[in-house]
């Protein structure tokens, strides 16, 4: 089956495949390499040279031992009956092959800690860069992509560092150890047996190709199998309120039968290549057998070298099979290192810069300077706005979905630099300043509170981590969330999992103002919940707003006249341009936009 097939069989899934993620493998590529090798650095002078002199123990005693055999036990012991020398020779092989096996697994311990330690520094530098970077790489991506690759491409060069590197050198030392010997043994002999090489290497690269190709399409499965689930699940609540379940579990059946029928397939064609290694390795030995022995008959070559040979002969069908395998893993690596890198290299669009100061002791005025911005380079999302917020003042943002009040709110947290133009705040250019001394002044609350999995005590504390229990509480009781809290099972102890669930909105929201007021910001920016709450609940959220916006600055995307009316400023966008502001009477007075918004909402109160 080809890629493009494999692909698509259920064509109804294609929201589940990420373009960016497809190519399985990459032709070898020495800066790449080089690269990667970099992360063994770490490690070249702790476990690097222990695993290298294991190896170099283990290949030495596997080359010796099939000349003693032929030269000491057969061609001396043996022939001239020598038994002291015999017991002696069986004695030391047998140490040697202690030793073999010491050696052995003193590698496999020290190659499997130096491949988990490179795979857990990579991991970890990869989440810890792509943490810092912006929010402009993340609009550009799906969760499921990013989780691919810190999951998926890791994973994939985990066997690369563990067993790749170390066999791929070992194996190729081997090699060339078992050709030079056997020549030096026999060299028309040699010459017979090898003959065989070329016909064997063109089909067992065919061959592996082949097989290659089909477990590239099992990955591809497995990829989408995995993006399917994890929407699924994330889903799972709006699936079952549209009825979709059926559906779902039929686009589920599709993709899991693909990923059956490809892993089959794959299975399958694998299978041929572990008969195939024999099959060459009984060639090899036939002619070792009716050529060897007419070289024995005709004095050409002793006993003791034929035996040798053949040893030899056994052992050089598994490097060459291993290291057609370890040439996979390198192109595997190869694409997976190269979405890695892509990812590493990436860098934040929003920068610090060398010399950025830090706000001590923030005021909270904010100035908006000829701001244009763009998110792409065909629309632009703010036109010229120029606003002057005075430190503690409430201004509300208003204006029909799309208008720009978000992206109004995006640069304030500097989540994004304006195209043109200059933010300020207390006077100073935001660019100019440390990021996270901005970020430690401000506190975003959002419509879809986020609840990350912990306790409800986490979760309040998560913007001041060294606050104490006390502080926590006397948050949640200044919002209103502490009544709540208590009727929980374990109170502030109750476990939330991720987002929440167990929560109404309006608690959701209670606990996101108990999570901003303990941060204690000197600006706060709500997008205002609206629908979900009910009057009661909107009342206490009210109250909960007012206690948490004394005496700051705050921004609020505000969708609620009650909430709008206390504003000191309204003001009212369209189209990322700034309509009209003034206050709630002033607006009113003007009869523009905001008038016009306002009557909608009272007409459609008197409807109801
Ligand atoms: N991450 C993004 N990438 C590209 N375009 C975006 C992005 N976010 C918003 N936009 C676009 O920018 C414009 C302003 O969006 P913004 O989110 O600021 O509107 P809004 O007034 O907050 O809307 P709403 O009330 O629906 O939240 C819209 O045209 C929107 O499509």
């Amino acid at each position: 089956m080809s890629n493009k097939e494999a692909v698509t069989t259920s064509t109804h899934l294609k929201r589940f495949y990420y373009p960016l993620d497809r190519a399985v493998e990459k032709p070898f590529n020495w800066r790449q390499m080089t690269r990667l090798l970099q992360y063994i650095k770490p490690y070249s002078k702790t476990l690097l040279p222990g695993a290298m002199v294991a190896m170099f123990v283990s290949m030495l005693v596997r080359l010796i031992v099939p000349i003693m055999i032929g030269q000491v036990v057969i061609e001396r012991a043996i022939r001239n009956e020598d038994r002291n020398l015999l017991t002696s020779m069986v004695v030391l092989i047998g140490f040697l092959y202690l030793a073999n096996y010491i050696a052995n697994r003193y590698r496999i311990k020290l190659v499997n800690i130096l491949g988990q330690r490179t795979i857990h520094d990579l991991r970890k530098q990869l989440f810890s860069h792509v943490q810092r970077l912006s929010h402009n790489f993340f609009d550009k991506r799906s969760a499921g992509s990013i989780l691919v690759r810190i999951l998926n491409d890791v994973n994939s060069l985990q066997e690369l560092f563990t067993n790749g590197i170390i066999n791929l050198l070992m194996d190729i030392l081997m090699l060339l150890g078992i050709v030079i010997i056997l020549f030096a043994l026999s060299s028309q002999l040699a010459l017979a047996v090898l003959v065989i090489l070329p016909i064997m290497f063109y089909i067992s690269t065919k061959l592996r190709r082949n097989i290659r190709k089909t477990w590239q399409n099992v990955r591809i499965q497995k990829s989408r199998m995995n993006s399917h689930l994890n929407e699924s699940i994330q889903g799972i609540r709006i699936t079952q309120s549209f009825s979709q379940e059926k559906e779902n579990t039929e686009f589920f059946n599709g993709v899991n039968s693909d990923n059956f029928e490809t892993e089959r397939l794959a299975m399958k064609k694998s299978a041929y290549f572990g008969p195939f290694v024999e099959m060459s390795n009984a060639v090899g030995t036939v002619i070792l057998i009716s050529y060897g022995s007419h070289l024995i008959i005709n004095g050409t070559i002793q006993i003791g070298d034929f035996v040798s040979f053949a040893f030899f002969l056994g052992m050089f069908w598994e490097p060459i099979s291993r290291l057609g395998q370890i040439y996979n893993q390198l192109l595997v690596a190869m694409a997976s290192s190269e979405r890695i890198f892509e990812f590493l290299d990436e860098q934040p669009n929003v920068e610090e810069k060398a010399d950025a100061k830090s706000f001590t002791d923030m005021k909270g005025s904010i100035e908006f300077d000829h701001v244009e911005f763009s998110y792409d380079e065909d629309r632009i999302a703010l036109h010229e706005i120029s606003l002057n917020i005075k430190a503690g003042q409430t201004v509300a943002l208003v204006g029909h979905t799309g208008s720009g009040k978000s992206t109004i709110a995006n640069l304030i947290s500097r989540f994004y630099d304006p195209t043109k133009g200059v933010v300020r705040i207390d006077g100073h250019d935001l660019r100019d300043m440390r990021l996270d001394s901005l970020r430690n002044n401000i506190s975003v609350v959002l419509q879809d509170t986020f609840i990350f999995s912990g306790s409800i005590m986490d979760n309040i504390r998560f913007g001041r981590p060294e606050a104490t229990d006390e502080e926590v509480i006397e948050s949640a009781k200044v919002v209103g969330a502490h009544d709540f809290i208590l009727r929980l099972a374990d109170g502030y102890h109750t476990e939330v999992e991720e987002r929440g669930n167990i929560l109404s909105a309006g608690e959701r929201q209670l606990l996101s103002f108990a999570r901003a007021l303990l941060a204690d910001p000197r600006i706060l920016i709500l997008d205002e919940a609206t629908a979900s709450i009910d009057t009661e609940a909107e009342m206490k959220i009210q109250k909960a707003l007012k206690k948490l916006l004394h005496g700051r600055t705050a921004i609020m995307i505000a969708h609620r006249l009650s909430t709008i009316r206390e504003a000191d400023n309204i003001i009212v966008l369209e189209n990322g341009k700034i309509l009209e502001q003034g206050n709630h009477d002033e607006l009113i007075s003007y009869r523009g936009e905001y008038y016009g918004l306002v009557k909608s909402q009272f007409e459609m109160l008197d409807v109801l």
